[in-house]
């Protein structure tokens, strides 16, 4: 059986004519995708094969290949360890050019503060303070009552001035209102794509599928509702999309 025969026979059809578009974006969000989901955000590692994979695209002359993720760029870079002439867009699209100035620290560092007694007093919350925005993660909570409850309070602590962005076990609350649809458009058009693919697996991401261009190639991994054109089931399924795709460049 080739590569391509394990991918939804719809999505494999639709890689040789993407593969021949030239500049071609190949744009990937990084947890859940390019790295499963794990407990601790710290410890979030490339599946094998991914960083590989990349750098096979990331070879071939007019391909782009971009880092779209909601984590900060720095810590997405030391927690993915990957390396290479990637772009790389953090904090879900508000690190674009570079990292953000200072001026959005004290409003953040001040949710951050009104945030930390509410977590503190859930055994297993965790609070992750990113450049942007301030997220409250529930995955290790064993009580599920009150990893709901958590993410209420949380809820209701937001004032109009935030970005709520709920995902897979947390809640982010953002001081900009970035996100990766506006940022996926910046892109593709800062490349001058001809057409892009971009991979995405939590509710954020879906800004991104629904932003980009009916032509181009928007996969959801994993399951749930999704405004993305094709799906694949997880980390695994994504490098073998990855290497089919670089395979057909080639
Ligand atoms: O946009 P992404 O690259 O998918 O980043 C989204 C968030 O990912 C991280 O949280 C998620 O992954 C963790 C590690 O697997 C998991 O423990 C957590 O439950 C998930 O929500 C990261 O910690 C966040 O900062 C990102 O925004």
């Amino acid at each position: 059986m080739t590569s391509a025969a394990l991918l939804p026979a719809d999505l494999a059809e639709a890689l040789p004519a993407l593969a021949r578009r030239r500049p071609l974006l190949v744009a990937s969000d990084y947890d859940g995708v390019l790295a499963p989901l794990v407990g601790d955000p710290s410890a979030a590692v490339p599946h094998p094969g991914i960083a590989a994979a990349l750098a096979r695209l990331a070879a071939h002359d007019g391909v782009v290949v971009a880092l779209v993720s909601g984590r900060g760029v720095a810590d997405l870079q030391a927690v993915s360890g990957l390396q290479g002439p990637y772009r790389w867009i953090g904090s879900h699209g508000a690190e674009y050019d570079g990292p953000l100035t200072g001026q959005l620290a004290a409003r953040r560092d001040a949710l951050a503060e009104r945030l930390a007694p509410l977590v503190a007093a859930v055994p297993g919350a965790r609070l992750e303070v990113k450049p942007a925005s301030v997220a409250v993660h529930v995955r290790q909570v064993a009580d599920r009552a009150a990893a709901a409850a958590l993410l209420e309070q949380a809820d209701a602590a937001a004032d109009p001035s935030l970005t709520k962005k709920p995902g897979k076990e947390v809640l982010e609350l953002a001081v900009t209102d970035a996100d990766k649809g506006s940022a996926l458009l910046r892109l593709r058009a800062d490349v001058g794509a001809a057409a892009s693919v971009y991979l995405g697996d939590d509710r954020t991401d879906e800004d991104a599928f629904r932003a980009l261009p009916a032509g181009d190639l928007t996969v959801k991994v994993g399951d749930g509702d999704t405004a993305a054109r094709y799906r694949v089931a997880d980390p695994a399924a994504v490098v073998v999309l990855l290497d089919t795709l670089a395979g057909l460049l080639a």
